[in-house]
């Protein structure tokens, strides 16, 4: 259970979320849709570690997410691939680092996540020789290789087709049924209809 009590974040003196509180079970998939500045962002990276907030208290299993931050991925909004390393490079950077699993093993996980991710020959390309979708599916590959229990996604539909956008979408909800919280910030609301639990309006007023 991802546990967000009475969150509250501001930049400069201005409240961005004001007093948020939401309870997201384990395994569901939940979108946040609203304005453009409403906060969204904002959000997920204090769910995610990456922002310090004022108030409240962001649990997740019960323990303050500022010791959980290895069980929670981050798929950014353009994706963030390092562009001097191949694909399968981008998978074993941050697992080499941070598990104890040997390199052979990791690069077996990494080959088998990129096979079922449809990457299988994009193993050795580097990010520039991708295209949007196949940047999107590394981006998500990569963050599975750190094995989280949470996933956030800024606008992971952003920059896609429609018919790339449902491969994201059926991919999400695949992912599901590993049991991974997911929690995907977007504008579309027909994606979030499609894919979500339950959607969540961010929209607070300053
Ligand atoms: N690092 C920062 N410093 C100061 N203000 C910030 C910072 N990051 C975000 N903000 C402000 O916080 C507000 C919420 O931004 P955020 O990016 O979370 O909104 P959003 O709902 O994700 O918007 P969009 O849909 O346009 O991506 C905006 O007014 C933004 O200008």
């Amino acid at each position: 259970m991802l546990t967000i009590k009475n969150l509250t974040k501001k930049f400069q003196n201005k409240t961005i979320i004001d007093n948020l509180s939401l309870e997201i079970p384990k395994g569901q998939l939940i979108c946040l849709v609203g304005p453009s500045g409403g906060g969204k962002t904002t959000l997920l990276r204090c769910i995610s570690g990456l922002e310090h907030f004022e108030e409240g208290e962001i649990l997740l299993d019960n323990q303050p997410i500022s010791t959980q931050r290895n069980k929670i991925g981050v798929v950014f909004q353009d994706y963030h691939l390092f562009p001097h390393m191949t694909v399968l490079e981008n998978l074993l950077l941050a697992p080499k680092l941070k598990s104890s699993q040997s390199v052979e093993k990791l690069t077996a996980q990494a080959q088998g996540l990129l096979e079922q991710f449809e990457l299988g020959e994009q193993v050795n390309h580097y990010p520039y020789e991708l295209s949007g979708g196949q940047k999107q599916r590394v981006a998500i590959a990569r963050a599975l290789m750190l094995t989280p229990e949470v996933i956030c996604y800024d606008e992971p539909t952003s920059a896609l087709d429609p018919q790339l956008r449902d491969s994201v979408g059926a991919m999400l909800l695949n992912l599901k049924e590993n049991g991974i919280t997911q929690i995907v910030v977007t504008h579309d609301h027909t994606f979030a209809q499609t894919i979500a639990d339950k959607i969540y309006e961010v929209n607070v007023k300053y």
